[in-house]
């Protein structure tokens, strides 16, 4: 086999594919494969990048080279006071990433410790109900409410009740509202496409300020984070005699394995490892959770017969004054459709977190030189027209009676990727995703604002670190009695 690379649209010199992408890379890129075939070589700047756009490529990446795609990118803003250093998400596949993964998928994530946690996000869920009602009566009439917001502060609270056992979004709290402000800073300065990750060369002249906006902000939110790592530390020091008494956290767990391991044991976790999780988790689970229920409330909007249906189907399991709980999840299989089919058209994490390739390698007859940044355009493969019919439309009922999900073994329908590097936090979402979007629809009945309607409500999506609407979703709650 000789050197043949992978097709690429012409660029320009210097700045290469750079303004093929536009606002909506995912969508831009996923039309190159017309003409392109799909897998296509891009040039950013001076990154060299492949992406990835059919089923059959994805599967082919997945089932075999997994391994030579294993690590990641690491952008500019996330070597801010070295969280790159310390993060799961970033981090290079070995020991430390091995032990971190380890410890969410058997400790944290795991059916039987989220089981543990239902009443956390129970009360958080009844807490943003509580939020919205209240919101409703305020608004004037015919207009609606920003419902992404409340489902974001929601998310950020339960993960703040997982993790540490505080709640962030208490009003009251000064430090949960710096904490939180700071957070919103590295989402927004993360997600912010970089000069500096396009031209390495000039990382240190910073042109667009990301980096010192990100130092600002991680500082802030590091010192925050650090005090209650300590603070638990000390009360844990305290409570020794009576322990139990507590529900185990995930701090718990990760000051657990802490001191558990010894200390010139090279997997051992720093308490500034443990602090930078933290971080990352709010991160990973805020803004996708809050957006993908976005996208599932607009798209219902759009279509009443669906919207009526889902409601329809919670009524019958679940009685008007009862509350709709997790473990009802597994006789709403509508709910759970709704879900998967707003996944598979609104992707959070349109290109997956982006991985490099560890070593010069063949694939599909495409030489891709080592250190080559790959993209796998989630996007274009929920809508790939060789494996969905109607690829376009959102319809539920596709996946009633299919074995298609998420889970990383359908490469169709990849928002969570697959493979090693696939999200941790899946048996997490799951939950939160069905019990938010479901109580929305059990409690309330759902009208657009008086002057938009199904055929005008705006879907056009953007891109920061997790695509999001647009124009945020207005919508009109109506208590259901
Ligand atoms: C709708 C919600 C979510 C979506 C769509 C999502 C999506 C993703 C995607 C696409 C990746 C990269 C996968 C790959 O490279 O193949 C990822 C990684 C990750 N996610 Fe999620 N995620 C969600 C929620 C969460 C939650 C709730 C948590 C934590 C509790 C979480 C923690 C992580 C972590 C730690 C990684 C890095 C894994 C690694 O590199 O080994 N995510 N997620």
């Amino acid at each position: 086999g000789g050197k043949k690379q992978p097709p690429a649209p012409p660029g320009w010199p210097v700045f290469g594919n750079l303004f093929n992408l536009g606002t909506m890379p995912h969508r831009t890129v996923a039309g190159l494969a017309a003409e392109y075939g799909p897998i296509v070589r891009l040039k950013l700047g001076s990154v060299n990048t492949v992406a990835i756009l059919n089923v059959k490529a994805a599967t082919e990446l997945f089932k075999n080279h997994d391994l030579t795609f294993v690590d990641r990118t690491i952008t500019e803003t996330s070597k801010s006071h070295d969280y790159d250093k310390s993060s799961l998400a970033l981090a290079p596949y070995g020991m430390y990433w091995r032990v971190l993964r380890k410890i969410c998928t058997v400790e944290m994530l795991v059916a039987k410790r989220i089981n543990e946690s239902t009443s956390v996000r129970r009360k958080c869920v009844d807490n943003m109900l509580s939020w919205v009602e209240k919101e409703a009566s305020v608004v004037k009439v015919g207009s609606g409410i920003h419902i992404a917001k409340f489902v974001f502060l929601a998310s950020f609270n339960m993960l703040g009740n997982l993790m540490l056992s505080r709640d962030l979004a208490n009003p009251d709290s000064k430090l949960g509202s710096e904490f939180f402000t700071a957070m919103l800073g590295l989402m927004e300065w993360g997600g912010h496409p970089n000069i500096s990750d396009l031209y390495p060369w000039l990382k240190r002249f910073d042109l667009l300020g990301l980096r010192k906006k990100m130092d600002t902000d991680m500082e802030k939110a590091l010192e925050i984070a650090t005090g209650w790592v300590e603070e638990r530390v000390e009360e844990r020091r305290r409570e020794v005699a009576h322990l139990g008494e507590r529900r185990k956290d995930f701090l718990d767990v990760l000051l657990d394995h802490h001191e558990g391991t010894r200390k010139d044991e090279p997997e051992r976790m720093s308490h500034r490892d443990i602090t930078i999780f933290i971080l990352e988790i709010f991160l990973a689970g805020s803004e996708t959770t809050s957006s993908t229920i976005e996208w599932a409330l607009s798209e219902l909007l759009r279509c009443p017969e669906k919207m009526a249906r889902a409601k329809d189907e919670i009524a019958l399991v679940i009685g008007p004054d009862q509350k709709l709980e997790e473990s009802s999840v597994e006789n709403l299989p509508y709910l759970q459709a709704i879900v998967k089919e707003t996944l598979r058209l609104h992707a959070p994490i349109p290109f997956l977190v982006p991985r490099k390739a560890g070593q010069d390698t063949n694939f599909m007859g495409y030489h891709i030189p080592k250190g080559t940044q790959l993209f796998v355009n989630a996007w274009a493969i929920g809508r790939d027209p060789e494996c969905w019919e109607n690829p376009n439309s959102f319809e539920p009922e596709r996946f009633l009676g299919s074995k298609v999900d998420y889970k990383g073994q359908h490469f169709e329908l990849i928002p969570f990727g697959a493979g090693r590097r696939m999200c941790v936090g899946v048996p997490l979402a799951q939950r939160v995703l069905h019990l938010v979007l479901g109580s929305l629809l059990h409690e309330f009945d759902w009208e657009l604002e008086s002057h938009v309607n199904a055929e005008t409500l705006d879907m056009k999506d953007k891109l920061g670190i997790v695509v999001r609407k647009l124009e945020p979703l207005k919508v009109i709650p109506q208590k259901v009695n």
